[in-house]
């Protein structure tokens, strides 16, 4: 299959895992992938750029959005929210542009029910406490934010089976060749919860 006609793409996986690392790295080596910018009323890092890495909101124009249909899906995340607009999904997926979106499960869960031919791609990590490393060691969030990312993390590694395939992200251009394979082919993957380490 060209990679034109293929489907939506959701990852997601425990904040800290190495998700925006992957699309990163994925989007260096795909270019012809596309990733849609998220809204978010969490403040940016430093380094984040509106329109960019977010559209950063406030609340008010956030429940505007939600309000008028304007997200895919959306959720609360550790203290935020956070949604997917939906009319640049639907145009890219129109024009036959592989699109990737990077969400928290609750928004994977809305993205099953809604466009239910999505490919859902779960990022592990390779032990808990290797997440706990990676999210201290990135050093964007005080410990009272990362406690409840960790806690938000547990109910996410708990609902790993959700999804169409996970992998374990120990190197993240092996985890690149992979999704990128999954994305290139995705009558390949089955049903049931694939787990690739
Ligand atoms: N395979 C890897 N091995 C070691 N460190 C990694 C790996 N992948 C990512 N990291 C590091 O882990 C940290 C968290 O990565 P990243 O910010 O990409 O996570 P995330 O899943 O996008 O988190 P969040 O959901 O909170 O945005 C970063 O410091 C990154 O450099
Ligand atoms: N449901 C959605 N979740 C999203 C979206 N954009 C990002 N996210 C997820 O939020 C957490 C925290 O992100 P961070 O940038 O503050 O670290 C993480 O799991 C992201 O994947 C979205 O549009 N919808």
């Amino acid at each position: 299959m060209p990679l034109s006609e293929r489907r939506l793409t959701v990852l997601s996986g425990p904040s800290g895992v190495g998700k925006s690392t992957v699309v990163a790295e994925l989007r260096r080596a795909h270019p012809e992938v596309w990733l849609s910018v998220s809204v978010t009323t969490r403040r940016p890092r430093p380094g984040e750029v509106h329109g960019v890495h977010y559209f950063f909101v406030d609340g008010a124009e956030f429940d505007r959005l939600v309000e008028a249909g304007e997200l895919l899906e959306w959720a609360e995340f550790a203290g935020n929210s956070y949604g997917t607009p939906r009319e640049p999904v639907l145009k890219k997926l129109a024009e036959g542009v592989p699109t990737l979106l990077e969400i928290d499960l609750e928004g994977a869960r809305q993205v099953r029910r809604s466009m239910p031919e999505a490919l859902l791609i779960f990022l592990a990590p390779p032990s808990w406490e290797e997440l706990e490393k990676r999210l201290r060691g990135r050093g964007t969030e005080p410990e009272e934010v990362i406690a409840r990312r960790l806690e938000a993390g547990r109910i996410e590694m708990a609902a790993e089976d959700e999804f169409d395939v996970t992998l374990v992200n120990t190197n993240v251009q092996d985890v690149c060749h992979r999704l990128i394979a999954l994305m290139t082919d995705p009558q390949g993957v089955t049903t049931t919860t694939n787990r690739e380490v």
